[in-house]
């Protein structure tokens, strides 16, 4: 499925939190968000994943508005692990999965075998087929953070939307997931903190600061001294991964004069 913004604009009480951004993400590409804290990452995923209405420009999917869509029939393309995704209610894992398969399901029919077959599909890809009969409330962070991926997997998205979805994880399970997302197949939005994971799992990259996409492109092309210099505030060197040639940045810790500018 083919993402594309079109001079997004989100603007809340006279804030710009977004600024006329443009961002495409072909079929099966693995498109990255980057920046400082308040950049506009998540807010940027969420017009896309549609809990937000932006105040101007469009999101596009295959070439169509999803303004004109309804929310089922969004749900039904497009899955997303946000910020907010939480598990408050004491489901067992499994109910937590099964909810994947909701805007797939008609009324309020019970799942088939094939979307049970899904919903274990989904839970190995996280390797989490050994949480299914406990309470979510009782796992730790990062457990349940590859249940609400396992959840997301289950929708069977041609797009996935994912805001930090590292956060939590043991550095393993974040290499698994990004490596999932690398050979998912699927069309992949995702903000990101760490950027040499996002070197090393993004096709593209695109850099936000103060709302406005600043940079856009290969990882090599994108994070640069330079631009994180500029972006971020913080010394780096780019090396190149000696396996993958992915640009690596090695970071030089700030001196007392340069502290929390
Ligand atoms: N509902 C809201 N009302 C007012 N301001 C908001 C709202 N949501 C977000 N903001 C502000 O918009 C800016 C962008 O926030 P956003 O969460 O999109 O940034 P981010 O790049 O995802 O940040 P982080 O890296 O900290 O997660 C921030 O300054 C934030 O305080």
């Amino acid at each position: 499925m083919e993402l594309a913004l079109r001079g997004l604009c989100v603007t809340t009480a006279g804030r710009a939190l977004v600024r006329e951004l443009d961002l495409d993400a072909s079929s099966g590409e693995v498109v990255g968000l980057v920046g400082p804290n308040g950049s506009g990452k998540s807010t940027t995923l969420r017009c896309v994943y549609r809990a937000l209405r932006p105040t101007a420009g469009r999101v596009l999917l295959d070439g169509r508005d999803v303004a004109d869509w309804s929310l089922r029939r969004s749900a039904r393309h497009v899955a997303a692990l946000t910020q907010e995704s939480r598990a408050e209610l004491d489901f067992t894992v499994w109910e937590v999965v099964a909810l994947g398969r909701a805007p797939h399901l008609r009324g309020n029919r019970p799942l088939g075998e094939a979307d049970r077959e899904l919903c274990q599909w989904a839970l190995a890809q996280v390797g989490a087929e050994h949480l299914a009969e406990r309470g979510v409330l009782g796992l730790s962070g990062g457990e349940r953070q590859r249940v609400l991926i396992a959840r997301a997997l289950a929708q069977r998205p041609r797009l996935l939307v994912l805001d930090e979805p590292t956060n939590h994880l043991d550095v393993r399970h974040q290499l698994d997931v990004l490596a999932f997302l690398r050979r998912a197949g699927l069309t992949v939005l995702v903000a990101l903190h760490d950027l040499n994971l996002a070197a090393a799992v993004c096709d593209r990259i695109g850099v936000l600061d103060g709302g406005r996409l600043v940079a856009v492109g290969r990882p090599a092309e994108v994070l640069t001294p330079e631009l994180v210099s500029a972006v971020f505030g913080v010394r780096v060197t780019v090396v190149r991964h000696p396996e993958t040639g992915a640009p690596q940045l090695l970071y030089t810790l700030p001196e007392p004069a340069e502290e929390s500018r």
